[in-house]
């Protein structure tokens, strides 16, 4: 018989966690501090010069080092704010343990929200960012999740470009995965050993039941990877034989060796430096090891920092709303809305849902044993091979988009999870998600040992709006975040939609009933005045609850061009009014497709390493050398047919 490791053992080792964590960056900072000495000298006598700058070694960033340096005459730098990532980063069981560590996230809060997030600390969402080779790929919790194609030729619409529709970057998608999940099918998936490693969770528990009540909802079992379409499925994730397998092992580790590519760690870009006549970016100021540089792009700077810190670098060097730089006292090179058009995916963890099925679910203490442990470590399979033990999914319309009608012409509006797992470790949760002290434990007080479950409802489109903006013209200081959660009606209706789903699908389909699932009875607290399962018990519940599902996106959106009021980057991702300045990451999303969004934006980068290739493969046939030179350097003298990139 296995005993269960008990629940303060648990605790104290996700106490202990981050030490071991600490104590790898604080090494890993101090070799790359001696390294850097090596070449400290020749870098203060000499400007560096490189064809192309890379800022943020992220999902996007990774991508586009890969590709870009994949011609061998571009000479390309990659400037990365971390270090390599933690070798524990790779345990997907350990996801949330890592939160919070600053060597590994920047750990940004949002200003107070409103009518949101009533449950958290000061009503301040924790936003936390990867930091290190790999980005937030790093930090995330691995669900690989294409999105509904109709959202893709939405991007097509809002950019006035055929480049996005679904059709057009089901290749991109293709490129950036190795998939070895449950649904090969060449038509949608690659399997070329390039790319991120994609397998399907392989903890099953409770996955029958869940996609059998989807099919008794009217939802079939089927890919939503491939051509997505309102149904369940077992869950996709970047994991490759239990470890984590984000940015840094499919794009930088294999091309660590060309001698191209340059990558500087530790390296933090506070600024890019644009001609004032010509608008063209011309260099950056990065910070190393406590040491201030300026490196010169020849062709171009390419900003993949992330959709907090490329706004933020843009308004830093002048480039975004003139009202807000002029608060500052920064001088405005170019008018922009850096920083607008923040969206976000909400999640609301529902339940918990009880069920008469002993052993059917995860209940921390009871089901995490030494031989747990041990089984992991020796055949990296069971429970610690999962981020938060998820393994199925789901995509329904709300009611609201159903009376709004045309359901086939638009993608879902609401991802269903299922988590298989207790919550009955209250105080991690408290710590992981910033809610106030006792809240959880208060939730689930008596449910501690209780075969349960949740699904955690997420809103696919956020019709909120919010903002970033800079604190100070500190480039060290935190920005202002603020997505202005649930501001919009529509976003409360479509997640109390997705509520009263799951509690229909739960209580009312056979396939649950035969384990007597149910919600627990039993009030979030702040909701104990509405009757249990009522619209405005519901309302009161995401409010309360309202949590991040970390999909920020959209602070420098793709557009049309200069007419378009709403745009940062045009659809080939090239800064408005700039030359030589591109930004390839999340914050160029315009609209939040519907699902986790790490697929997406390395399909993106994908895309605009083709844009990028392909407009220099033709300047480069057209012109010689020197003549590129003299076109990109000429200062206030830029020949008729200058470049527009
Ligand atoms: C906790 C968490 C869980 C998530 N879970 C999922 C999930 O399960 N599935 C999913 O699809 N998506 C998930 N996501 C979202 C997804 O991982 C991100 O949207 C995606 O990785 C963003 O990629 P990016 O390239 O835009 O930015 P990032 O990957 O964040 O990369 C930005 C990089 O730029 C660097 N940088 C920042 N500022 C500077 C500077 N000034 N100078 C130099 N470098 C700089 C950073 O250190 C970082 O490495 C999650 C995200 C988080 C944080």
């Amino acid at each position: 018989m296995a005993f269960g490791i008990p629940r303060p053992v648990l605790s104290l080792f996700s106490k202990a966690l981050p030490l071991i964590v600490i104590s790898f960056g604080i090494w890993d900072q101090s070799a790359d501090f001696l390294q850097s000495q090596k070449v400290e000298k020749y870098l203060q006598n000499f400007i560096e010069e490189y064809d192309f700058i890379i800022v943020g070694a992220g999902s996007a960033g990774s991508v586009l080092a890969n590709r870009l340096s994949s011609n061998p005459d571009y000479k390309i730098l990659l400037l990365e704010n971390g270090g390599n990532p933690n070798p524990m980063q790779s345990v997907p069981f350990y996801f949330q343990s890592m939160f919070h560590i600053p060597s590994i996230d920047y750990d940004y809060y949002t200003v107070p929200q409103k009518r949101s997030c009533l449950s958290l600390k000061n009503q301040r969402s924790f936003w936390p960012r990867g930091r290190g080779l790999g980005g937030s790929s790093n930090l995330n919790a691995m669900f690989w999740q294409r999105s509904s194609g109709h959202d893709y030729d939405r991007w097509a619409e809002l950019s006035g470009s055929a480049d996005w529709k679904f059709d057009n970057i089901l290749r991109n998608f293709k490129n950036v995965e190795d998939y070895h999940g449950q649904y090969f099918n060449e038509k949608w998936h690659s399997q070329d050993g390039k790319g991120v490693y994609v397998s399907t969770v392989d903890n099953t528990n409770l996955v029958d039941e869940f996609l059998e009540a989807g099919k008794e909802m009217g939802y079939p079992t089927k890919d939503v990877n491939g051509n997505q379409e309102p149904s369940f499925s077992r869950l996709d994730v970047t994991i490759k034989d239990g470890r984590r397998f984000g940015a840094y092992p499919a794009f930088l580790e294999p091309v660590l060796d060309r001698s191209n590519l340059y990558i500087y760690r530790y390296a933090r870009v506070t600024k890019v430096h644009l001609n004032k006549k010509t608008k063209r970016a011309y260099g950056v100021t990065y910070k190393r090891h406590g040491i201030e540089h300026f490196v010169r792009a020849k062709r171009e700077i390419i900003l993949s920092a992330g959709v907090i810190d490329s706004p933020k670098i843009l308004q830093l060097s002048g480039i975004g709303p003139k009202v807000h730089l002029d608060n500052l006292g920064i001088k405005t090179v170019i008018d922009l809305p850096v920083g607008k058009n923040l969206q976000d995916h909400i999640m609301i963890v529902f339940g918990p849902f009880l069920v008469d099925a002993p052993g059917k679910t995860y209940v921390p203490g009871r089901d995490i044993t030494l031989s747990t442990v041990a089984d992991y470590f020796s055949k990296r399979k069971g429970i610690m091979a999962s981020a938060i033990g998820a393994n199925a999914i789901g995509y329904i319309h709300s009611e609201l988009s159903k009376q709004r009608g045309n359901i086939w012409n638009k993608s879902p509006d609401i991802q269903l999870l299922l988590v298989p797992t207790n919550l009955n470790v209250p105080e991690e949760y408290e710590e992981f998600f910033n809610i106030k002290k006792g809240v959880m434990s208060r939730y689930i007080a008596g449910l501690e040992d209780v075969d349960s479950f949740m699904v955690t409802v997420m809103l696919g489109k956020y019709n909120s709006r919010g903002e970033i903006r800079l604190a100070s013209t500190d480039p060290f200081e935190k920005p202002i975040l603020d997505p202005k959660y649930l501001s919009h009606p529509d976003d409360v209706q479509i997640l109390i939609d997705g509520l009263n789903f799951t509690v229909n699908m739960v209580e009312n389909t056979k396939a649950f009933q035969k384990i007597g699932a149910r919600l627990a009875d039993r009030h979030f607290p702040g909701c104990e005045k509405f009757k249990l399962k009522s619209a405005q018990y519901y309302e009161c519940y995401i409010r309360q609850f309202t949590l991040t599902l970390y999909h920020q996106s959209g602070t420098c959106s793709m557009g049309k061009g200069p007419e378009d009021p709403n745009a940062v980057v045009d659809s080939k991702l090239r800064v408005l009014h700039a030359k030589g300045l591109r930004v390839v990451d999340a914050s160029i999303i315009p609209e939040i497709p519907n699902g986790n969004i790490n697929a997406a934006v390395m399909m993106l980068a994908d895309k605009a390493s083709e844009f990028i290739l392909d407009y220099w493969a033709q300047v480069d046939n057209s012109i010689s050398r020197s003549q590129l030179t003299r076109e990109l350097f000429s200062v206030g003298r830029q020949s008729k047919n200058s470049l527009r990139n």
